[in-house]
């Protein structure tokens, strides 16, 4: 049986589910893009290589091969996008919540099924069709939960908006004892600096107090002024529009003090290293193409 426990984002892996990128699948045709900067890199010509992205997530492996994570991997499923498997469940304390993911990414969620059968069925939680909930848009920290979510009522208009109001209200009901905070993102069909896919595209906690956030990644300044209250203005990163495109709010926190970052983030990754930690870099800009990054690839099951 697997003991869940995940109640923020930094403390120390143990275990985590890593997404795969063999089998990809062919380049899509734009029409089959559910975001816009894998639309972007179609159109360019320059969508990513199955076998660089492979290298990618070798790469990422062998961190925490280094750092003695077990890691799990998703089944194959041929031709088919498994890269990000942050966002097909998630886990909050000991529970394990499916996904409502966007239909295109229903699939996903068959290939993980041999792990949810190793957890405690009481524990597994699906929640109701209405409610569209995706892992990247929650975030932990500690008493805290963090949603993005989109509220404008053009909300079914937008295939980048992936948690509605019913997600957020649905965690509020299953942790009554924590405080549940929702953020209203800016959503964008075709322009990737303007869309913030998920929370964690222009927010994340980094260490024990801090965090790396893009302003303007917010739809209410409200939602940002709350994040520089609780944490403090000079504890966050604060990240510009083109830096938010490249991903930089979506490392991954092994421990407090120990970040996987991407190696050409160089301003954040100094930054990192001038507060303390330790910043383990692997090379992830070819899958950063599919608008996604570390963040999304990973789902942790386990953390101290
Ligand atoms: N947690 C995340 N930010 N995940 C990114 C997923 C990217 C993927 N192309 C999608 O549109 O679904």
């Amino acid at each position: 049986m697997l003991e869940l426990n995940v109640k923020n984002e930094t403390s120390r892996l143990k275990a985590v589910v890593l997404g795969i990128a063999n089998s990809n699948g062919p380049t899509p045709k734009l029409e089959e893009a559910y975001d816009p900067k894998s639309k972007e890199h179609i159109l360019a010509g320059t969508y990513p290589v199955e076998s660089d992205m492979v290298k990618e997530m070798k790469a990422l492996n062998g961190v925490f091969e280094k750092y003695g994570v077990d890691v799990y991997r998703p089944h194959l499923i041929k031709d088919y996008n498994q890269i990000f498997a942050r966002d097909i469940a998630f886990v909050i304390d000991d529970l394990f919540i499916k996904a409502n993911i966007l239909p295109d990414r229903e699939q996903e969620v068959e290939a993980i099924q041999y792990i949810i059968d190793q957890i405690d069925t009481s524990k597994v939680i699906t929640p109701p069709e209405k409610v569209h909930i995706e892992g990247g848009d929650v975030m932990l920290w500690d008493d805290h939960i963090f949603v993005g979510t989109y509220k404008g009522s053009d909300y079914k208009n937008y295939i980048t908006a992936r948690t509605n109001m019913y997600g957020v209200d649905f965690i509020k009901e299953l942790f009554p004892n924590k405080t549940v905070k929702e953020f209203d993102l800016v959503k964008s069909k075709l322009e990737p600096r303007d869309n913030a896919l998920h929370l964690d595209c222009c927010f994340q906690p980094i260490g024990s107090n801090k965090g790396i956030i893009f302003k303007n990644g917010f739809r209410e300044e409200q939602d940002y002024m709350y994040l520089v209250e609780l944490f403090g203005k000079e504890n966050l990163f604060h990240i510009d529009r083109e830096e938010m495109y490249h991903m930089y709010s979506n490392v991954f926190s092994i421990a407090p003090d120990v970040v996987i970052t991407e190696r050409n983030f160089t301003r954040l990754n100094n930054w990192l290293r001038e507060h303390g930690m330790t910043v383990e870099e692997i090379p992830y800009a070819e899958i950063s193409k599919q608008e996604g990054l570390l963040r999304c690839s990973t789902m942790p099951l386990i953390r101290e």
